[in-house]
């Protein structure tokens, strides 16, 4: 890309002939990174002399479905994150529009981990528990964002689509699963405790079979794995507005049907009386009026007791986050794998015929090259993708809110030029 012709400079394209816009040549393309819901994502390396070699995460969205400009998704996601500015997020730091086919790449900040390999790591790899310090410290910057995000946006929350479907199974508020409509600030913490509880086993906690189809909220083996398997099932006196859900009415007997449960504490192997566990029940109240919020969760005892959190990602010690160091002198650092790229597709997620190789993309910037290896298949859920230590995308409802928010009252998406469409797309979106 960098020669405005070749996507990646460097003769390696599978697609070396295309016409490249101008803007892509501020960028040396090293390979895709990633695949979301909305499109792929690529590790880029920017050329300019006072950035030289900065590493920048590529967003390329996918075309709306009509084919008729940007999708009201992207401007959404747009509109929302150029509000966003704190340590504990990661930061979008230009948007640009290819006219030629109106697709649309927003470039970010590149997070250099992300906490599904630093799991992985430990699981597969060193086969050792991640240390306490780590652990509090990956929890308290989640949080940090987290609460930051919920201080923006705030009620009215956005009404859920007909399916329901935001987050994946595992990480899944029950009250979306019995079928609640609306999407909250609740439904985050929740995934917290999940994702907490899976820091500290380096298992997921409530591991559902999700049935896809046809599309419905209420997934029974995922809401097995929560009551019958860890947490018991929820009562009409702890929870009050349970009998209002849905699901609940409808499939009470099935629901009902399981009784016991070995306790959390003995799940997670947490003294019942440790700090630690206490705030990891509080994410996962059933009740989603009486669950932790992330702002009290950030003056938990938890946090204020020893090995207090490391609180910056961006404090560098040996090249490290401050996160990953470890809290004792003498403690063996991790070296925790960097993100894995693959450099055989290109911007149009064409692959090249060339053998595939992948890159370190801690070791991209001074180009040194790994062994061959692709980039791992992430079929099965993995954390919430909200989650990095260094990396936070902003939850469903933080997006919608913004929309709406944003919408009400004329906020222009970074005076992006408007392609044919989505006006009328934005009439839409705020009518709900
Ligand atoms: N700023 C970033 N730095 C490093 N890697 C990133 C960054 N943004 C995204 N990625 C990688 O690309 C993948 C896809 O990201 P994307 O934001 O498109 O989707 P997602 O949030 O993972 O999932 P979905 O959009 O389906 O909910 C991520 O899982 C991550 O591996």
């Amino acid at each position: 890309m960098g020669d405005g012709n070749n996507p990646r400079g460097g003769g390696n394209s599978a697609n070396s002939n295309s016409n490249r816009p101008e803007w892509l040549q501020q960028y040396d393309l090293i390979g895709k990174i990633g695949e979301g819901t909305y499109g792929l994502v690529f590790l880029a390396r920017t050329k300019s002399p006072s950035n030289r070699c900065k590493s920048i995460a590529i967003k390329k969205f996918k075309q709306s479905k009509d084919g008729d400009g940007v999708s009201p998704t992207a401007i959404r996601e747009i509109m929302l994150l150029r509000e966003i500015s704190h340590e504990n997020v990661v930061k979008l730091v230009n948007v640009h529009i290819n006219h030629a086919d109106m697709s649309l790449y927003l470039a970010f900040d590149y997070a250099e981990h992300d906490l599904y390999e630093i799991i992985r790591h430990h699981r597969d790899k060193v086969n050792n528990p991640i240390n306490h310090y780590t652990v509090k410290s990956l929890l308290w910057q989640l949080l940090n964002g987290l609460n930051y995000l919920h201080r923006i946006y705030q009620a009215p929350l956005k009404p859920l689509g007909d399916n329901g479907v935001v987050v994946t199974i595992w990480y899944r508020a029950p009250e979306l699963l019995l079928g609640a409509k609306h999407y909250t600030s609740a439904v985050d913490m929740w995934a917290v405790g999940c994702i907490f509880a899976e820091l500290l086993t380096l298992k997921p906690l409530f591991q559902g079979a999700e049935v896809k189809a046809p599309p419905n909220p209420f997934q029974l083996d995922q809401l097995d794995k929560i009551f019958k398997v860890i947490l018991g099932h929820p009562t009409p006196e702890k929870w009050p507005t349970l009998v209002n859900l849905p699901h609940w009415q409808a499939d009470v007997q099935n629901i009902q049907s399981h009784n016991e449960n070995p306790g959390l504490y003995n799940v997670v192997h947490l003294p019942p009386k440790s700090a630690a566990y206490d705030l990891l029940s509080k994410m996962l109240d059933y009740d989603p009026r009486k669950r932790i919020t992330a702002a009290q969760a950030l003056e938990h005892e938890y946090f204020r007791i020893e090995p207090l959190p490391g609180r910056k990602y961006h404090v560098y010690v040996t090249s490290m986050p401050s996160a990953l160091v470890p809290s004792q002198p003498g403690e063996k650092v991790v070296n925790y794998p960097t993100r894995p790229v693959d450099t055989t597709t290109d911007f149009e997620g064409t692959t090249s015929l060339q053998s595939s190789q992948s890159v370190s993309s801690g070791n991209a910037v001074s180009g040194n090259m790994t062994g061959a290896h692709v980039v791992p298949n992430r079929s099965v859920p993995r954390p919430m993708p909200v989650v990095g230590m260094q990396r936070m995308q902003p939850s469903m409802a933080a997006y919608n809110l913004s929309a709406q928010a944003g919408l009400a009252s004329g906020i222009n998406p970074g005076g992006i030029q408007m392609p044919r469409g989505v006006a009328a797309a934005h009439q839409q979106q705020v009518l709900f």
